[in-house]
């Protein structure tokens, strides 16, 4: 068996724009995939979508299974696969947010069937990425798995979806310039293992589209072609990376821990925006880039102090201060905050 952690997999097919929901099946057929399709999908995307995903199988073999999950878990994952065993699908698609498209991912890695991502909501790069992630138990469990084969992103549906979705994905994105500090001081520090092609993709990703912050804007189709393109770039820098590397650094493990402490209390995308305020200001002091990268958050709407996350400022120092230990990930915050130094960074850049 090969060791297949060193390939650089990526989607073939990646369809954005206008009403491409509806060539969904027409993409995956010219991807020699057969068999019967499992669709994998939560309430309201199976609400807003299913039909028209559905009816373009209606000339195949088999109509499509379906399994709706609640939520992210892995009993759902779980009921995924065993449905999966059951039915011997072709491939599935994973439509709606992360939730759906995660287990699809995961469950098609274990079941060795291919999957189509058609996400509803551009809330985050997991949409695209070759990683999947499941809360339990008050933490994220971040797991290697399948990039998909195919992503269908209808700009029409992205952009009726709630605008808080959309603007945790951009946040999610303008985070990949603290992740790639971080990865680039890891490798010069520790070696860790780098690519600078995976490297500049993310950069750039995170520059276009905070150089496109002020033309992101509610129930914009333009806007939702921006943030998605972006998205996308970011799961392949990933995927070229082989790690999470180019779009998670301390930020991501600011977030993770927020997920332990608070958890519900903010969407990811929101978290790591807030992250990235505080983790540039490490890496560069009060010239650095944290304005920059507070202005291009604050002028999509999205989350800039702990108040806007809906935290308190204990929760934000707890979060910070014992970020380091949840991953074997070098980043700025090296073997950990002081706890004073943390109060600072957070008041320095008006997160407290
Ligand atoms: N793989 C990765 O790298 C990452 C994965 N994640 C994971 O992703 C999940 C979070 O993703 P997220 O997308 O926010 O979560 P969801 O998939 O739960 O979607 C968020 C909400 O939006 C609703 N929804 C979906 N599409 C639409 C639409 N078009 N219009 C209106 N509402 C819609 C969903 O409704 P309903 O529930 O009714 O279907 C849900 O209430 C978590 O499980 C998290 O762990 C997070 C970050 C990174
Ligand atoms: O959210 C991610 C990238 O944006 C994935 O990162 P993690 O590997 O930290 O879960
Ligand atoms: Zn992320």
């Amino acid at each position: 068996m090969f060791d297949k952690s060193t390939w650089i997999r990526l989607p073939r097919n990646v369809l954005v724009g206008h009403g491409v929901l509806d060539q969904t099946a027409e993409a995956i057929e010219e991807l020699h995939l057969r068999g019967q399709p499992l669709i994998v999908t939560s309430p309201t995307p199976y609400e807003l979508a299913g039909d028209r995903i559905e009816s373009q199988f209606a000339s195949w073999d088999e109509e499509p299974a379906v399994v709706v999950v609640e939520e992210a878990s892995f009993a759902a994952i779980e009921r995924v696969i065993q449905r999966a065993r059951d039915v011997d699908p072709g491939f599935l698609i994973g439509l709606g947010g992360g939730k759906a498209i995660d287990i699809a991912k995961m469950a098609s890695d274990d079941v060795g069937r291919g999957f189509v991502s058609v996400p509803t909501v551009a809330s985050h790069d997991g949409i695209v990425s070759n990683r999947g992630s499941v809360p339990e138990e008050g933490t994220r469990h971040s797991v290697a798995a399948e990039p998909p084969l195919a992503v269908v992103a209808d700009t029409e549906i992205l952009a009726n979806a709630p605008w808080e979705l959309t603007t945790a994905g951009c946040a999610d994105i303008i985070s990949n310039y603290t992740a790639v500090m971080d990865w680039r001081l890891a490798y010069r520090l520790k070696n860790a293992p780098y690519s600078q092609y995976a490297a500049a993709l993310s950069e750039m990703t995170a520059e276009m589209l905070v150089g496109n912050a002020d033309s992101i804007r509610p129930s914009l189709e333009e806007s939702s072609w921006i943030v998605v393109k972006a998205l996308v770039s970011s799961g392949v820098a990933m995927s070229i990376a082989g790690s999470s590397r180019p779009a998670s650094g301390a930020e991501h493990l600011f977030s993770h821990q927020l997920d332990r402490i608070a958890p519900g209390r903010a969407s990811h995308g929101h978290q790591v925006g807030v992250g990235s305020i505080m983790t540039a200001y490490l890496h560069g002091g009060e010239n650095g880039l944290w304005r920059e990268i507070r202005n291009a958050l604050a002028s999509i709407d999205a989350p800039t102090t702990a108040a806007e996350l809906d935290l308190d400022d204990e929760e934000v120092i707890e979060a910070l201060t014992t970020a380091h230990e949840i991953r074997d990930r070098y980043t700025i915050l090296g073997d950990g905050i002081d706890e004073t130094a943390a109060r600072e960074v957070a008041r320095q850049t008006d997160v407290i």
